[in-house]
């Protein structure tokens, strides 16, 4: 294991924080850290620190470097020189140091996304390089441009869709090798509002799996009466499942969350693509799936799953070949 076999693969979202020690040749994972250090935890961190601005970068990489030295007790190696690849909203307002956007469209080779190298120290060091995210002219993303990379788009000129579900939902449109359309759709974060804050939190209850009991049934139900009426009102039948005992509260959990997938689908029947990328955690692209299922998207376009590890490394380490010449050393 040395510095020029391996990466340091940095998935730093909002509210999670992934370090994974990657093997270059075959993308297998030695070693890996998380926690929940996500870069909104670690901004409030800074802010309570009270230390200089030009500290900022320092600050965050003392959280990477924490987890380095974890990876380096459970593999018995020291990890000096390892590169380190960072995506997600690390590069933006919250994160070590905002860059930014590279404006639509953008290569799916990862060719043309903006970077930042940062060069290694006592303190740390790696080498950094630190990619930022894509906007259009209303909307934006940071780490699922890394991953649409590592999907592997080829360069047809069908338009595919890539569909990345999550807190805020991706939909980009990709055609002859490049990403075109961008659209978020803030599925997961309403879903997490709606089930642990409103007054449907007492109505569900999260637990069990989509294929047991009648879990499935309810999840098909509610992308169906997702189609027919608006979601404000849909919403509410959560709370009257429950009051007239039309369900169990976890099988509420899944017409809840059918509403909202089956919503956010529901655009797609306007204008479907020549096929899909479903990438992401999978027990979403299990429920997406199901709901593309449901309402016969599948049937009409082909639709090819992934997991979001996946798509992470491969995206990752595609943008990092592309830098390894110009990393700047000790
Ligand atoms: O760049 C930002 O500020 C975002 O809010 C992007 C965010 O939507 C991520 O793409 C997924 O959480």
């Amino acid at each position: 294991m040395t510095p020029s076999t391996t990466f340091l693969s940095c998935d730093w979202g909002t509210t999670a924080f992934r370090l994974r020690l990657v093997e270059r040749e075959t993308l297998k994972i030695l070693a890996e850290e998380s926690s929940k250090e996500g870069n909104a935890a670690t901004a409030e961190a800074w802010q309570q620190a009270g230390q200089p601005a030009k500290q900022r970068v320092a600050f965050y990489l003392a959280v990477v470097r924490q987890h380095i030295q974890q990876l380096e007790a459970a593999v018995g190696t020291a990890l000096a020189g390892v590169p380190v690849v960072i995506s997600g909203m690390a590069s933006s307002t919250i994160g070590m140091a905002e860059l930014p956007y590279k404006p639509l469209p953008f290569a799916v080779d990862g060719s043309d996304l903006l970077t930042k190298t940062i060069a290694p120290t006592a303190d740390f060091p790696h080498p950094v390089l630190l990619i930022s995210g894509v906007q259009s002219d209303d909307d934006v993303m940071r780490g699922e441009e890394v991953q649409l990379v590592g999907c592997g788009f080829e360069n047809t000129p069908e338009e595919q869709l890539f569909l990345h579900p999550g807190t805020h939902a991706k939909h980009v449109t990709v055609q002859n090798g490049q990403a075109t359309a961008l659209k978020t759709y803030m599925t997961g974060e309403f879903f997490a509002l709606l089930s642990t804050k409103s007054i449907l939190a007492a109505s569900v209850e999260e637990g069990g799996k989509l294929a047991e009991g009648r879990h499935q049934q309810w999840f098909a139900q509610g992308v169906l009466e997702s189609q027919q009426a608006n979601l404000l009102h849909n919403a509410f039948l959560v709370r009257t499942n429950d009051l007239f005992r039309k369900n169990s509260k976890p099988e509420n959990y899944f017409y809840l969350s059918g509403l909202l997938i089956g919503g956010e689908c529901h655009e797609l029947l306007g204008h479907l693509p020549a096929g899909i990328v479903l990438a992401g955690e999978p027990a979403l692209v299990e429920l997406y799936g199901a709901a593309l299922r449901v309402l016969g998207i599948a049937h009409k376009c082909p639709v090819t799953t992934k997991t979001a590890q996946e798509v992470t490394l491969n995206g990752q380490w595609v943008v990092l070949k592309q830098h390894l010449g110009t990393l700047p050393t000790m």
